[in-house]
């Protein structure tokens, strides 16, 4: 899929201000940005919700549109708030779903029973939506997006309001498409999902696009690929701090009393500092690593956290 030059106001303010991105057949992009950064928006007019103001989104060629129902069959769609009838059993639902994607007869019994099973509900086929569990609802949700086995699968937020297991097993389901070669797009504002999932990134806020890499390029952004904190029995004497503070590789320290963080472009380079401290004489209460996570590269890129 590529959509060039997307744009979408709503009276005079722009909720999507000029976005282009691809996804690649096989691929994950992860779409990422704030609260009202416009992932859904984008997301609305990737699969022909919302009407274009301006742009062209084109699947396997064809465009995409309100109108263009047979481009859009091949896409499911895990819409961020649920779309779940709460007082039909979960097979009902599918089997609306499915109906309403053209399947019928023999299929469309399969396709429910392989979709009830790969949201690890079989067991409460029959049980109405309304007595789920907000994980529970989560999986129903994205089963319905797949009975058609679209090609491209769009998941707007898909982990919201969802407990640590179903988060995992919502995972696990993602993970399986991947291996079966469906491109996805998956859009959240929580960065080690999308870093768990995606082989491309783009990063969105107010509207526009920020970055636009793959995991490791957008890390390269950064001057620190890596932190090392340790602890020690004493302070590092002046001169020691000096001489750290003045090594190639070290992009910054900083220190809380005995506690040390050292900022390094290179992750490697933990191990020969350590062994560095030691040689001086300093014992070390505990030492961790940590790599630069996608959250520093946000922070980098718009000055704001991404939770704010
Ligand atoms: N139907 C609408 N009518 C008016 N304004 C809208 C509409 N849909 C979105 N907006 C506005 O467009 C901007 C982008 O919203 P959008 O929902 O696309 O962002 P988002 O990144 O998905 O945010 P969130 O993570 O909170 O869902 C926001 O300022 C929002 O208020």
């Amino acid at each position: 899929m590529s959509a060039s030059n997307l744009v979408k106001s709503y009276g005079e303010r722009r909720a999507v201000d000029g976005v282009s991105l691809r996804v690649l057949a096989g691929q994950t992009l992860g779409l990422l940005g704030p609260n009202g950064a416009g992932k859904s928006t984008t997301v609305g007019m990737l699969c022909g919700l919302v009407r274009l103001d301006a742009g062209e989104v084109l699947l396997a060629g064809e465009p995409i549109s309100p109108d263009a129902m047979r481009a859009k069959g091949r896409i499911g769609l895990v819409p961020q708030d649920l779309a779940l009838y709460e007082e039909l059993p979960a097979l009902e639902n599918l089997r609306l779903f499915g109906a309403l994607y053209g399947l019928a007869g023999a299929r469309l019994t399969e396709r429910c029973k392989a979709a009830l099973a790969l949201a690890n509900l079989e067991d409460r086929a029959r049980d109405k939506v309304a007595t789920f569990s907000g994980g529970m609802k989560r999986r129903l949700n994205i089963a319905c997006a797949l009975l058609h086995e679209p090609q491209l699968l769009i998941l707007d937020e898909p982990t919201v309001g969802v407990d640590p297991q179903s988060r995992n097993a919502i995972f696990d389901t993602l993970e399986q498409l991947k291996r079966e070669g469906r491109s996805l797009v998956y859009t959240s504002h929580y960065m080690e999902e999308v870093e768990r999932l995606a082989d491309h990134i783009v990063i969105m806020d107010h509207g526009k696009v920020l970055a636009d890499e793959s995991p490791a390029a957008l890390r390269e952004l950064l001057p620190a690929q890596a932190a090392l904190r340790f602890e020690l029995r004493e302070p590092l004497k002046e001169e020691h701090l000096e001489r750290l503070r003045g090594e190639a590789g070290v992009a910054g320290i900083s220190a809380n009393g005995t506690a040390y963080e050292v900022r390094l472009a290179d992750p490697d380079d933990a191990v020969s500092l350590l062994a560095w401290l030691e040689k001086n004489g300093y014992r070390i209460h505990h030492f961790a690593t940590a790599r630069a996570s996608l959250e520093d590269i946000f922070l980098n890129l718009t000055g704001r956290s991404l939770r704010d």
